[in-house]
C-alpha cells in the first residue's frame, strides 16, 4: 500500500513513514492511492468475528508489506482487551430501529482510544526497528490529549507534548492529561483556542528546523493517517451487527475536525451499505454552512457545552475535497489556500457540491438543542447521553432520510467528562468508572504558555534535549 499527498507535491510514502509523518511536504495530507474493497459476500462473511479479528480483516491491507500480520494480530489483541465492554463497542438501542454506537469504553472514555491505543503500538514496532527517538506534538480540544497520553505513555521511544486551550476543556478531561506521571509527558495549556494550537501544531510540521534534524515530528492527531485508518473498523463492526452488507445502514457523526466522518465514508468506498452519513455540528457550524449554502467561511470560534468540536477548521475536510476534485493535486492547492486565508467566503463548483450532497447530509445543533436531547432520550429510556452525542442524535432525528434503514449515532464520549452540561440538563453526574476514582485527588503538571509559535517550539526543543 502506497499513500499520496492531497496537493499532488510530495513524495509517495510507505504505511511505514506515514505513521511518522503529519502533513506532507506540500502541506497537504496523506491518503491511501488505491482504497482496499470488499466484496458484498466477503463482508458477509465477518459476521460473527469479534471486535479483533474484524479488525485485523479490515486493517491489514492498508499497512500490509510494513507491518507483520501476526504483530498487528498481537497488537490489536491487547488494545482492545483493555476495553471496558466485551464487545468492545456495543450498540445501545434509543428507539426503534435508531441506536447509539458506545465508542467510549476505552482507558480514556472517549472514542480516540480506538486508534491511539494502537497508534501507540504501532509506533513502538515501528521505532524500536528503527532505532529511533521522536517527538510528538498534537493540538487537542479535549479528548485527543489524554487518549493520546494514554496511548503513548509507555512507548520508549517518544516524548510528547500536547497542546490544549487554557480553561476551554473540561475539568475531568484536562486531569485526564494533567495527571498522568512521565518525564516524556508534557502539557502546554495554550492561552489561546484549539484553532490556535492546531494552527502551531501544523505549522512545526511544515517547519521542524527547532528539532535540530536530531528527531522527527510525529502527528496524533487525525492528520495522521493511522488514525483515521483506525475509526473505520467501528463502522464495520456495527453495520454488521445490524444485518449489513444485506442490510443498509445510516450513521450521524458528531463533527469538529472531520476524522470520524471521514472514516465512515472511507468504510462505504470499502464496500460497507453506508445509505446515509450526517455531519453533525455544534454552533462551530463551517461545515454546515458550507454543506447548506456553498459557503466556506471561517468564523471565530465560540466556546460551548460541546467543548470537544469548538473547531472552527476541519482539518480533515481536505481529504474529501481531494475525492470531489478527482485527485487534482495543484488544483486542491490552490482551493486549500484560499480557505486557509481566511479572508473570503469560498464556494465549490455546483457540481462538486452536488458529489458532496449525495455523500453527506448535515446539521448543526445549538446548545438548547443539545440539552433538550439530553432530557428526551433519557426521559424515554433511562439512558444519559454525553453532550456531543446529543448533537450527533438530534441531527440524526432531523435529518433521517429513511425510518425502514437502522440509523447508528456515533457515542463519543461517556457523560462523566461533561459535568457542566450534564449538569444543566438537570441531571447527576455519574460517578468515574474504578481506574479514574481518584482523578480529582490527582496532582496536576502543567505550563501555561501564550500561543507563540517561537515560544511552544522553544519550550519543547528546551524539554527534548534537556530534560
Ligand atoms: C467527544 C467528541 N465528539 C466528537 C468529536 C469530533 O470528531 P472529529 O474531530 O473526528 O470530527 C470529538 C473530537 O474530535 C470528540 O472528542
Ligand atoms: N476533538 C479533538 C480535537 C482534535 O481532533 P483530532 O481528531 O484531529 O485529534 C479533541 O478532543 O482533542
Amino acid at each position: 500500500m502506497k499513500y499520496i499527498s492531497t496537493r499532488g507535491n510530495a513524495p509517495e510514502l510507505t504505511f511505514e513513514e506515514v505513521l511518522l509523518t503529519g502533513l506532507a511536504a506540500d502541506g497537504g495530507l496523506y491518503v491511501p492511492k488505491e482504497v482496499p474493497t470488499f466484496s458484498a459476500e466477503e463482508i458477509a462473511s465477518w459476521r460473527d468475528l469479534p471486535y479483533t479479528e474484524l479488525a485485523h480483516k479490515v486493517l491489514y491491507p492498508f499497512v500490509e508489506g510494513c507491518v507483520d500480520s501476526a504483530a498487528l494480530k498481537t497488537m490489536l489483541d491487547e488494545v482492545y482487551s483493555g476495553f471496558g465492554h466485551k464487545a468492545v463497542a456495543p450498540l445501545q438501542q434509543i428507539d426503534h430501529n435508531e441506536y447509539v454506537l458506545e465508542l467510549f469504553q476505552g482507558p480514556t472514555l472517549a472514542f480516540k482510544d480506538f486508534a491511539l491505543q494502537l497508534l501507540g503500538r504501532l509506533l513502538d514496532y515501528v521505532l524500536e526497528r528503527r532505532h529511533e527517538k521522536v517527538v510528538i506534538m498534537g493540538a487537542t480540544s479535549g479528548d485527543t490529549g489524554s487518549a493520546a497520553i494514554e496511548g503513548t505513555k509507555a512507548c520508549r521511544n517518544v516524548d510528547i507534548f500536547i497542546l490544549h486551550p487554557h480553561g476551554k476543556v473540561s475539568d475531568v478531561q484536562r486531569r485526564q492529561m494533567t495527571t498522568v506521571v512521565g518525564d516524556n509527558i508534557h502539557n502546554i495549556a495554550i492561552e489561546g483556542n484549539f484553532d490556535d494550537a492546531q494552527d502551531m501544531v501544523k505549522a512545526s510540521f511544515g517547519d521542524q528546523s527547532f528539532l535540530r534534524g536530531e528527531r522527527k515530528l510525529v502527528a496524533v492527531n487525525s492528520i495522521n493517517w493511522a488514525r483515521i485508518m483506525a475509526q473505520i473498523v467501528y463502522y464495520f463492526y456495527s453495520a454488521l451487527n445490524l444485518g449489513a452488507p444485506e442490510r443498509a445502514v445510516a450513521y450521524s457523526v458528531p463533527t469538529g475536525n472531520f476524522g470520524d466522518i471521514f472514516a465512515g465514508y472511507m468504510a462505504k468506498k470499502m464496500g460497507l451499505p453506508i445509505e446515509q452519513l450526517i455531519i453533525a455540528t455544534n454552533s462551530n457550524d463551517v461545515l454546515h454552512r458550507f454543506m447548506s449554502k456553498n459557503q466556506y467561511e471561517v468564523r471565530p470560534l465560540k466556546h460551548t457545552i460541546t467543548p470537544s468540536m469548538d473547531i472552527a477548521v476541519s482539518s480533515n475536510f481536505e481529504r474529501l475535497l481531494f475525492d470531489l476534485y478527482d485527485h487534482d493535486g495543484p488544483a486542491l492547492a490552490e482551493l486549500m489556500a484560499r480557505m486557509n486565508a481566511k479572508q473570503d467566503i469560498v464556494t465549490l463548483d455546483e457540481d462538486k457540491l452536488a458529489k458532496a450532497r449525495e455523500l453527506f447530509d448535515s446539521q448543526a445543533v445549538d446548545e438548547n438543542e443539545t440539552i433538550a436531547t439530553m432530557q428526551q432520550v433519557y426521559d424515554e429510556t433511562g439512558y444519559l447521553l454525553d453532550p456531543h452525542t446529543a448533537v450527533g442524535v438530534k441531527a440524526a432525528r432531523d435529518c433521517r432520510r429513511n425510518q425502514q434503514i437502522p440509523m447508528i449515532t456515533l457515542g463519543t464520549a461517556h457523560p462523566v467528562k461533561f459535568e457542566e452540561a450534564v449538569k444543566r440538563a438537570g441531571f447527576d453526574v455519574p460517578a468515574l468508572p474504578h481506574h479514574l476514582a481518584d482523578l480529582m485527588e490527582r496532582e496536576e503538571k502543567l505550563d501555561v504558555l501564550p500561543a507563540e509559535l517561537a515560544t511552544v517550539q522553544g519550550f519543547i526543543a528546551e524539554k527534548t534535549f534537556h530534560d
